[in-house]
């Protein structure tokens, strides 16, 4: 399978609001992307798209091949991970587990263990918890962990099921400076890894970690940019996307946002 996900002229119309207007975007196997755009620019509204939670108003859409409306979309969603910046409705459960439990528990896309599990699959929560460096805390209930421990426990449990693609829904929100830091890097360790594709939303350029091959730009519902992120990432796409007179500078594969004029 090479194109993941295909968007074809899609357009989608909430109570007389164009939300997403003429979008056409495709991501193909082996490549990372970061989602760029204003609040209220339709980002989490097109990603929703993938899981099944809107319908588009007209186009198409494909994930791994299938066409949505047209397929059994449980499997596609199996093959979909998701990590959102809170997971509140489950924050009781959460709250008892330790980092292991929750870790495995991504096997069977549950919060909370309910199914029988192996001993491969401790080895598994094991080996990812190793890889995002929360070894430490392996024991350690999720209620005692900081904000940015808990946020990569939830995305090493993520990779626990193997998708084809994962959604990052602003995973850095909230956290200071270090925390941000150590995020990014298990994503770049895990972006090496692993196959699969990551989908980074955020409003910052500066959480683009090196492995992001791609970016989409999105403006008031309409793509505004898409391709491979050096062509994309540029003063004046940024600019225009955010509208306000940017500068971008990289540094060792990231690049950094000066505001020169509002
Ligand atoms: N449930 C809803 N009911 C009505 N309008 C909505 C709803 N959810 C989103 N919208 C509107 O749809 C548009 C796109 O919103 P969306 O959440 O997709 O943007 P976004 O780029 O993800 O924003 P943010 O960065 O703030 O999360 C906005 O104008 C928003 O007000």
């Amino acid at each position: 399978m090479n194109e993941l996900i295909s968007y074809k002229n899609v357009r989608f119309v909430r109570e007389k609001n164009v939300i997403l207007e003429d979008v056409n975007w495709a991501v193909n196997a082996g490549e990372h992307w970061a989602i760029l755009g204003l609040n209220g620019s339709g980002k989490s509204t097109m990603l929703n798209m993938m899981g099944g939670y809107e319908f588009p108003t007209s186009g198409t859409i494909y994930v791994f091949e299938h066409e949505y409306g047209r397929y059994n979309w449980e499997y596609v969603k199996k093959r979909l991970g998701f990590v959102g910046n809170t997971l509140n409705r489950f924050l009781e459960t959460l709250n008892m587990e330790t980092a292991r439990e929750i870790v495995v528990s991504g096997r069977f896309n549950s919060i909370g263990i309910y199914e029988q599990t192996e001993a491969d699959d401790w080895k598994k929560a094991d080996d990812l918890l190793a890889s995002f460096r929360l070894s430490y805390l392996a024991d350690k209930p999720y209620r005692f962990m900081s904000q940015g421990e808990q946020r990569r426990v939830l995305i090493a449990r993520a990779f626990m099921a193997e998708p084809n693609a994962m959604i990052l829904d602003e995973p850095c929100s909230g956290l200071d400076v270090r925390a941000r830091e150590e995020l990014l890097a298990s994503l770049e360790v895990q972006a090496a890894k692993s196959s699969t594709s990551l989908l980074y939303v955020t409003h910052h350029i500066e959480e683009i970690f090196p492995a992001v091959t791609h970016v989409a730009v999105l403006k008031e519902g309409k793509m505004l940019a898409s391709g491979k992120k050096k062509t994309v990432l540029t003063n004046e796409i940024l600019s225009d996307a955010f509208s306000l007179s940017v500068e971008v500078e990289w540094r060792d594969e990231r690049c950094w946002l000066k505001v020169i004029a509002k």
